[in-house]
This record gives structure tokens, C-alpha cells and sequence, in this order.
């Protein structure tokens, strides 16, 4: 199979699809791999490190959608590339489709079959392709909005951890999952006073087991919610319904009975985001004001810390990259459940229920189609 590997190009995204240690792998199955010239440059990657893997070289984006079987990137197509993708071609990449009538509507004129890295699954209800940039995520959420609370930043001008003698700032964190449990272990790190909020009781008796306390955890009711915001310094959404549109769990209303110039991180914004005044940004551009509330709301957070990202998540695709390589597609879906769960687009139809459910648009099963 002709496997490509276009440069990102959303804004500030410095992640590449495949690192050279995936494209050697490919190879080593008998498979060609095609990397756009500087692809990797922002992880660190040169030309030079993908052709000693064995992999080829071309110079631009439209040359590796005509030719290549298989297409992995790190983001959601673009406008521009959505137009290169053809009937019969695979798309293996971050989609997030319930937030984005309009990249949905391209994808499905393509005619392509994509598979969604957030929504593939594991055997033990993870979401093994999700996880490695939830992990990033969640690490950088207590660092962007720390800075997010510096005075000259339109914050606060509260300090995560205090001094001796000035108490620390309160961090709410709603959602206990991958990037909830992240940013709880370095917002306590850094000495933060932090709340992990969740519905899932399991998941927060598995948080107060495994931590032994060393923040606190609330159950995710309406009201615990409002109380715990109230308070809050920072407050990082966290949450998923996998594949679905973020359920929004602080109103504009709510803004008011927050600590003037407190930061809101909606980490949840590539879902559509749990914050109602949440708009997606961008580093260049990475927060905004609404009612005195300061909003930090990138949709690619990882992009930030491309090389330890791009890494991390190359780890986590490989076995999917290489099973769909060698199968096809069809095939390595019937095989995996697992990766068959990821399939959210096949020749102009919608296979994921969650998708169709937020954009009101019809849904074939994803098991009729691989049959
Ligand atoms: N902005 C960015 O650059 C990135 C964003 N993300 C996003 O972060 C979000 C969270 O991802 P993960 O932590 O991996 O998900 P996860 O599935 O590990 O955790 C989500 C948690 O939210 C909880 N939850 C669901 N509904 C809730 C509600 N109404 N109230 C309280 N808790 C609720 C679940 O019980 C679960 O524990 C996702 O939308 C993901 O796509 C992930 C990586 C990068
Ligand atoms: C998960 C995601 O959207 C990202 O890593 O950018
Ligand atoms: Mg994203």
C-alpha cells in the first residue's frame, strides 16, 4: 500500500502524522511511504530521517493525495485538503465531527473512508488514540492557565501555589478522565488547591485511591458544579461523551458569580467545548475575555509541544496504522472492533451514531459496512 503523510497545516500545528520510526516500520511490512518535504520539521524530523527509514520525499500535499492509498495526519482535514480526497481513499487522523457540520458534509462528498483516532477504542472502555495527546492536554492545562491568570494577561493575578503566609488558587476540574487526571496531578504539583468533579462515582473513587488525596474530588451535580465554580481560580473542562458534542456545563449567566478576571480552560473545546462562551483559538491567538472570565480555548493543545507529542502519539497508532496497511481497511476493521469503533465515514455515509445524533444526519452501522 502507498502510505502519505502530508505537513500539517492548521494554524500552529507542528505535530506530523507519522514519525520516522513508523515509516520504517512500514516499510519493513513492504509497504511505501511518501512524507511532504519538512513534514517533520516542526517535531524535529528531518527530510534526511524519513529516507533513511525508506521513505520518499515529495514536494507538495497535492502530489501525496493523488497518489497515496492511505493518508495519516495528526488533524482534521482542512478546507484545502478535503478537496484532495478521493472516493476509495482511507483518511487516518483526529476528526472530531459532531462539532463540525461543515467538514462533515466535505468528508462525506469525498466519497473517502476515515477513521477517527478519538473514537477508537479499547478493551478496557479506553480510547487508546485519544489518550496520548489527553495526557499532553492534561499536563499543559494548569501551565496555560497559570499564565492565563497573570495580571497582564487579563487574569486574576493569583499564583497557582501562594507563598507562605497567602493561601493557594482553587482549580475546579470537571471531567476525572485522561486529561482531568493530568491536569489534577500538576495543578497539585504546583501547589494548587484542586477539586476533580465527575459523574462517574467509580472514576473518582479510583482518583482518591490511586492519589491517597492529594486533591479532592466531587461529584459532578448541577449544583456541586455552580458551588465549586464559584469559588474557583481556574476551572478546566475535561469532560467527554466519546464522539459527542460536549455537553455545556457553565452558562454565560454563571460568569457573574465567578472571581472577576478567573480562567476558564475548556480543554473539551475539539468536542464543541463544556464552557456555553467557549470558542475554539489558537496559540497565536490562545484567549479571550467574556464578562470579566478569561477563556483559553486551543483546539490542538499538544501542537505546543510537538516533538514529546508527535512521539507519543506515533506510539499509540502504529499497531492501527500498520493493521489497516497490511489488511486494508475492511478487513483490519471486521478483525478489530476496537478500530472498527474508529470508523466514523465510508464512501459518503456516516458510520458513528454519536456523530449522526449531534448533526441530525442519518447513520449506517459501521458492522453492515465492513460485511
Ligand atoms: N484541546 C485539545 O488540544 C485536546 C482536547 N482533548 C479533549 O479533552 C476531552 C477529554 O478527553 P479525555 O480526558 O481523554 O476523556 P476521558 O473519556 O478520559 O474522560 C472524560 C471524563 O468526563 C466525564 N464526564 C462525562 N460527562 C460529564 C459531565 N457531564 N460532568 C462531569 N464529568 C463528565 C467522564 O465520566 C470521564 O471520566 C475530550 O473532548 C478530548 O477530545 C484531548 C486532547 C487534546
Ligand atoms: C486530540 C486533539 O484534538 C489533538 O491532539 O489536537
Ligand atoms: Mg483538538
Amino acid at each position: 500500500m502507498k502510505i502519505g503523510c502530508p505537513k500539517e497545516i492548521k494554524p500552529q500545528e507542528f505535530r506530523v502524522g507519522l514519525t520516522p520510526n513508523a515509516a520504517r516500520e512500514a516499510v519493513s511490512h513492504g509497504h511505501e511511504v511518501i512524507v511532504e518535504t519538512g513534514a517533520g520539521a516542526g517535531s524535529g524530523f528531518t527530510d534526511a530521517d524519513y529516507v533513511a527509514a525508506g521513505a520518499h520525499i515529495l514536494d507538495t500535499a497535492d502530489e501525496i493525495f493523488a497518489i497515496c492509498d492511505m493518508i495519516v495526519k495528526v488533524k482534521e482535514p482542512q478546507a484545502v485538503e478535503r478537496k484532495m480526497l478521493r472516493e476509495g481513499q482511507l483518511l487516518f487522523t483526529y476528526l472530531h465531527l459532531a462539532p463540525d457540520p461543515e467538514q462533515t458534509k466535505d468528508l462525506l462528498a469525498s466519497g473517502c473512508t476515515a477513521i477517527a483516532y478519538e473514537t477508537v477504542t479499547d478493551d478496557r472502555g479506553g480510547l487508546p488514540l485519544l489518550a496520548p495527546m489527553s495526557e499532553v492536554a492534561g499536563k499543559l492545562a494548569p501551565q496555560v492557565g497559570a499564565w492565563t491568570l497573570q495580571k497582564a494577561n487579563g487574569g486574576r493575578g493569583v499564583l497557582l501555589g501562594g507563598v507562605p503566609g497567602v493561601g493557594p488558587a482553587k482549580v475546579v476540574i470537571i471531567g476525572g478522565g485522561v486529561v482531568g487526571t493530568h491536569a489534577a496531578r500538576i495543578a497539585s504539583g504546583m501547589g494548587a488547591d484542586v477539586t476533580v468533579l465527575d459523574m462517574n462515582l467509580g472514576r473518582l473513587r479510583y482518583l482518591d485511591d490511586a492519589f491517597r488525596g492529594e486533591f479532592n474530588t466531587s461529584y459532578a451535580s448541577k449544583g456541586n458544579t455552580a458551588e465549586l465554580v464559584q469559588t474557583a481560580d481556574m476551572v478546566v473542562g475535561a469532560v467527554l461523551i466519546p464522539g459527542a458534542a460536549a455537553p455545556k456545563l457553565v452558562s454565560r449567566e454563571q460568569l457573574s458569580t465567578m472571581k472577576p478576571g478567573a480562567a476558564l480552560v475548556d480543554v473539551a473545546i475539539d468536542q464543541g467545548g463544556c464552557f456555553e462562551t467557549s470558542k475554539p483559538t489558537t496559540h497565536a491567538d490562545p484567549i479571550y475575555e467574556v464578562d470579566g472570565i478569561m477563556h483559553y480555548c486551543v483546539a490542538n493543545m499538544p501542537g505546543a509541544v510537538a516533538r514529546t507529542s508527535t512521539i507519543a502519539l506515533g506510539n499509540a497508532t502504529m499497531p492501527f496504522m500498520l493493521a489497516l496497511a497490511d489488511k486494508g481497511w475492511k478487513q483490519a476493521c471486521a478483525d478489530d472492533p476496537n478500530l472498527l469503533n474508529g470508523l466514523n465515514v465510508h464512501a459518503g455515509q456516516l458510520t458513528y451514531y454519536a456523530v449522526g445524533k449531534a448533526l441530525g444526519i442519518d447513520v449506517v452501522s459501521p458492522q453492515l459496512v465492513v460485511k
